[in-house]
């Protein structure tokens, strides 16, 4: 499978690790960074694995920052890409049943490389269901117009 991966500073140990891990799955991976220790902003990397993910480059993300939290928000902002955050492997599993998730998102100082790699491989090994899930997953690509996003 064709996987992007990218991280802020807070987990690029974490990334290094998982991409050597995929790599030896025979996954082809795209290591969007960050490289080293030197403090980054999550958005720029949640941004970019998000558009791999959208133009087709990757057909799975996973990204990376010290919780998950502040990247799997970065890449829910773009509309082609439906980011799970996890930090157990059930989760991973019904983030692609149920929601056809696309991106998967941990938190570096939260989770282990262990319990990452169970994460990860539940979200990789996981068909989405279809069925009911189908129209719910369908609705979140087109959400209401409010009055407050005018
Ligand atoms: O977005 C986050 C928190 O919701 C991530 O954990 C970041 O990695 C974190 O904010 C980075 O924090 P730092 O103090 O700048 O290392």
């Amino acid at each position: 499978m064709r996987i992007a991966i990218a991280s802020d500073h807070a987990a690029w140990e974490l990334k290094a690790a998982l991409a050597d891990w995929l790599r030896d799955a025979g996954h082809e991976v795209a290591d969007l960074g960050t490289n080293g220790p030197e403090s980054v902003d999550y958005p720029d990397y949640g941004y970019a694995l998000a558009e791999a993910v959208a133009n087709g480059r990757a057909e799975r993300g996973v990204a990376l920052c010290g919780s998950g939290i502040g990247i799997s928000i970065s890449v829910n902002r773009n509309p082609a890409c439906r980011c799970a955050l996890v930090s157990e492997p059930l989760s991973a599993k019904l983030a692609r049943e149920h929601n056809d998730a696309n991106v998967v998102a941990m938190g570096a100082r939260l989770t282990g490389i262990d319990m990452a790699k169970a994460c990860l491989d539940a979200f990789l090994t996981t068909d989405f269901a279809g069925d009911r899930h189908v129209r719910r997953v369908d609705k979140l690509s087109h959400p209401p117009v409010l009055e407050t996003s005018r």
